[in-house]
Formats: structure tokens, sequence, C-alpha cells
């Protein structure tokens, strides 16, 4: 389990994440979710020890973070692809296996590139590769050293819908094994969370699996949910 009690964290004066407390549970879909800049990604940095937090204290599986022995329990897909360009794509998946120390068959190597439909170009430098490519290949070395907790950054940007469905597929197949937390902008995808973390003004506004956010606001979709707590804030501000 992933728990953040009173965190906060500042860039110089400016106070991004305060008094944050969360739990991510185990074996559940967990969804990140506000408009841009409300400090999502750099949530997940402070959880994964890249970024310090401030103030609080994160733990995962009672450990605090940052710890060095908690990096082999995490995959993480970035915004921005870490991928070596001299390197063709099935040669970035074996690099990053070896680094995270996995033995992988390649029958797993095969049913993930599979996968992200990206068995054609495998032998490919990635220099050669379209964003679209490279992002793909980002979520493949992700899935494929089947972490215990999987960090996914708007991992179905630039995908087409016919693979972001069974990317979805595959997320929950994970599930299994693995703690999943991912951000993502796109509405329909939060609908696919088992539970969401709705971020905004600095912590998080709402919280549950979508169908109680839902109710609790008595809307119809996610975005609507935004517009009430913006109404609400309108509605306080003026109160004072
Ligand atoms: N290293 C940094 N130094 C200073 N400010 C930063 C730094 N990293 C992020 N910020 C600021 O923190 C705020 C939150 O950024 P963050 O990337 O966490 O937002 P986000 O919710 O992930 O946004 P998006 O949905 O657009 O990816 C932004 O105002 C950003 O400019």
């Amino acid at each position: 389990m992933m728990q953040l009690s009173n965190m906060s964290k500042s860039f110089g004066k400016q106070t991004i994440l305060q008094d944050v407390s969360i739990d991510i549970s185990a074996n559940q879909i967990t969804g990140l979710i506000g408009p841009s800049g409300t400090g999502k990604t750099t949530l997940i940095k402070c959880l994964m020890g890249m970024e310090k937090y401030d103030t609080g204290s994160i733990q995962i599986d009672d450990t605090a973070v940052p710890n060095r022995k908690l990096l082999n329990k995490i995959g993480y897909m970035a915004q921005s692809d870490s991928l070596y360009h001299d390197l063709t794509g099935l040669e970035n998946i074996q690099f990053f296996a070896h680094m995270y120390g996995r033995k992988i068959s390649n029958k797993a190597v095969q049913s993930t590139l599979n996968l992200v439909q990206l068995e054609q170009d495998k032998n490919k430098l990635v220099a050669h590769y379209s964003g679209g490519m490279k992002r793909r290949l980002s979520l493949a070395i992700a899935l494929i050293n089947q972490p215990e907790y999987l960090i996914l950054d708007e991992p179905t940007v630039g995908i087409d819908p016919v693979l972001k469905l069974n990317i979805w597929d595959q997320l929950h197949d994970l599930k299994k094994e693995s703690t999943l937390l991912i951000t993502t902008h796109i509405m329909d995808e939060a609908m696919k969370c088992d539970q969401l973390l709705l971020m905004k003004n600095k912590g998080i506004a709402a919280s549950g699996t979508p169908q109680e956010i839902l109710e609790n606001f008595g809307v119809s979709d996610i975005d609507q949910v935004f517009l009430k707590l913006e109404e609400i804030e309108y509605a306080n501000a003026s109160a004072d």
C-alpha cells in the first residue's frame, strides 16, 4: 500500500501540494486526475522519491520514501520518454529488464511487443520511431518488468483508440499482481479506474470510485464534477 500523510511540496514560493493525505489501495487501478498544472506529476515524483517533499510523510509498504530498496518494486513510465535512441526497440526492452535485474522470457517480450503493436518495428532504431511508437515502447518497458507498483503518467497520450482499449484490458489484468497509479486527462479513461483522486487547489478535492463521485456530486460525468467544484469555490469566495 502507498500512503501519503499531510504531505506538502513547494517550488520556491509556489506551494504545489498542501497537506495531502491519501491511501492508494493494493491491487487496484487508482486514477489521479485534475487540470494541467495541479501537481499530478509532482505528487508522483515525490511518491517515487525522485523529488524531495517538504513536510509530512510518504510510505510504501511501511517503508519511508525515499529508499533505494523501494525502487526495484516500482515501474515508472514518465511523460517524457527516457529511451536510448541509438538502440533498437527490442534492445531498449532488454536493457531496462537487465537494469531491473529481471530475467524475461522471449515469450513475454513477444506478447508485450504484440500488445503495443511494435512487433514489426522491434529491430528499428528508436531514433527512427515516431512519438506514438516511443510512448508505446515506454509502456512496454513499464509493463514487461511486472513491478509490484506501476506508475504511469498519461500512458495513452498519442495512442489510437483500439490500442487504448487493449492496453486498458491489460492494465486490469495486471491488477492481480500489481498496484497501479495512473494520471490521465481523458475522462472516459478516468471511468475505467477502480478509484479516483481528483486534484484541485493543491490537494485532493474528491475521492472514491468513479460511480461514488458522480453520485455524490449528482452529475453524469467527471468533467461536471470539476465544474461543480469551481462553482462551490466561487460561492465560498463570494460568501467570504
Ligand atoms: N522543478 C520545478 N521547479 C519549479 N516549478 C515546478 C517544477 N516542476 C513543476 N513545477 C510547477 O509545479 C506545478 C505543477 O506541475 P506538475 O507537472 O506537477 O503538474 P501536472 O498536474 O502534472 O500538470 P500536467 O497535467 O500539465 O502534466 C506547475 O505550476 C509547474 O510549473
